[in-house]
C-alpha cells in the first residue's frame, strides 16, 4: 500500500494528514516550511497551524515536492490562491488528485477543478469538501464530507478506501462543480454572519443572512451547472451552517473584526492564516456581475473589504426594495 500524499502542511493539510494516519497509514505531508518539515519529523507537532495536535508517527513530512512521486492518491490542501503553482511545481502528477481547497482563483476567475484539470491533465480529480473544522478532524471527532469524483463511480471506488475511516465518512458524489461552489460561496457568507455578530445584531439577522446567502449560492451554482441537491448537502448548506455560526472558522472571526470596527487593511496585513472568504469575495462578485445573477450579500462583503463601513453596508443591505422572496432577481 503506497504512502497517501498530502500537499500543504496548514491546518487542513496536518488534520487531513492526521486522519488519515489513524489507521497506521504512511502519509507524506509536504510543508513549504522547511522549520515546519523539521518539527513534524522530530517532535510531531505543527505549532505553527495546528499547535493543539500530537500527530501520528506514521506522517512523515518532507519539503521536496518530488518524493510525492511515490503516492498514487495525493491530497492537495494549499490556499486557493496557490494552488495552481505548487500543482505546477509538482513534478510527477499522481493517479487520483483530491482537491480539499475551497476557493475561486482570484486572477482568472477559474474553479480549483479547473486550475488542477490544466496543471495535472492525466490526473483523475476529485473534491473533498464539507462541514470540517481542522481541529476536531485532528481530534478524531466524527465528521462527513462530500466525495465529488470527476472520474465518476469508478474513482469512488478506487479512493473511498484511501479516505474513509471509522470516524470520516465520505459520501459519493459526481458533481464536482457542485461541491466546489458550496465551499467556495459559504466562506464569503461566513464574513457576513460574523459582521452580524460583530454589530451585535442578533440571531434573528444571522439566520436570516444564512437561508439569503444560500438563496445566492444556489442561484450561483445552478448557473454554473451545479445541482441544487448537491449544494443542500455536506459542502453546501451543511459547511454554510457550520461556518457562519462559530468563531472557530477564520471567515467569521475576520467579518466578526471587522463589524467591531476593525479596518480590512489592518486585518489582512498581519495574518498567518488564510481567511478564504476575502480572496474569494472580489472575484465572485465579479462572476456574478459578468452572469447577471443577483448576490447583494456577496456583494457588500466585498464591499466591506473595500473599506465601506460595516453599519453603512448593513443599512444598504436592509433598504433593497421588498420582492419575492423566490425566483432569480435579487
Ligand atoms: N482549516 C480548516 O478548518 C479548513 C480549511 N480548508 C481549506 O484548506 C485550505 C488550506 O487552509 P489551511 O490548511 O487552514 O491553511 P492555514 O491558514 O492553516 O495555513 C496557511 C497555509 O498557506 C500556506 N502558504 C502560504 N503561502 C503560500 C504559498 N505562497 N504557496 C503555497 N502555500 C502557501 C502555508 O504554507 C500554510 O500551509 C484553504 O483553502 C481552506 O479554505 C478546508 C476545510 C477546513
Ligand atoms: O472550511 C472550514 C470548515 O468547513 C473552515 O472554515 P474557516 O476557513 O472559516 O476557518
Amino acid at each position: 500500500m503506497s504512502a497517501v500524499g498530502v500537499l500543504g502542511g496548514g491546518a487542513w493539510g496536518t488534520a487531513l494528514a492526521q486522519m488519515l494516519a489513524s489507521d497506521r497509514r504512511n502519509v507524506l505531508l509536504w510543508a513549504r516550511e522547511t522549520e515546519l518539515v523539521e518539527e513534524i519529523n522530530t517532535k510531531h507537532t505543527n505549532s505553527l497551524f495546528l499547535p493543539s495536535a500530537s500527530l501520528a508517527p506514521t506522517i512523515r513530512a518532507t519539503s521536496e515536492l518530488a518524493d510525492l512521486a511515490e503516492c498514487e492518491a495525493v491530497l492537495a490542501v494549499t490556499p486557493a490562491q496557490h494552488l495552481g503553482s505548487v500543482l505546477d511545481a509538482l513534478p510527477t502528477k499522481p493517479r487520483d488528485l483530491i482537491l480539499c481547497s475551497k476557493g475561486i482563483e482570484a486572477t482568472t476567475g477559474r474553479l480549483m477543478n479547473d486550475v488542477a484539470q490544466d496543471a495535472a491533465p492525466e490526473s483523475d480529480i476529485a473534491i473533498l469538501s464539507g462541514p470540517t473544522f481542522a481541529h476536531e478532524v485532528a481530534d478524531g471527532l466524527p465528521t462527513a464530507v462530500t466525495l465529488a469524483c470527476g472520474g465518476g463511480e469508478e474513482q469512488w471506488q478506487r479512493i473511498k478506501p484511501v479516505i474513509a475511516r471509522p470516524q470520516f465518512r465520505p459520501y459519493y458524489s459526481d458533481d464536482v462543480v457542485g461541491a466546489e461552489i458550496g465551499g467556495a460561496v459559504k466562506n464569503v457568507l461566513a464574513i457576513a454572519c460574523g459582521v452580524v455578530d460583530g454589530l451585535g445584531l442578533g440571531q434573528n439577522a444571522r439566520a436570516a443572512l444564512i437561508a439569503r446567502g444560500y438563496a445566492e449560492m444556489l442561484r450561483f451554482g445552478e448557473e454554473l451547472g451545479a445541482r441544487g441537491e448537491t449544494l443542500a448537502g455536506l459542502c453546501g448548506l451543511g459547511d454554510l451552517v457550520l461556518t457562519c455560526s462559530s468563531t472557530s472558522s477564520r471567515n467569521f472571526s475576520l467579518g466578526k473584526a471587522l463589524g467591531e470596527g476593525q479596518s480590512p487593511a489592518e486585518l489582512m496585513a498581519d495574518r498567518h492564516t488564510v481567511a478564504e472568504g476575502a480572496h474569494t469575495a472580489p472575484v465572485l462578485s465579479q462572476l456574478a456581475h459578468d452572469r447577471d445573477i443577483a448576490m447583494p450579500i456577496v456583494e457588500a462583503v466585498n464591499t466591506l473589504l473595500g473599506g465601506a463601513p460595516a453599519k453603512e453596508v448593513v443599512s444598504r443591505l436592509l433598504a433593497r426594495p421588498l420582492r419575492a422572496e423566490h425566483g432569480p432577481a435579487a
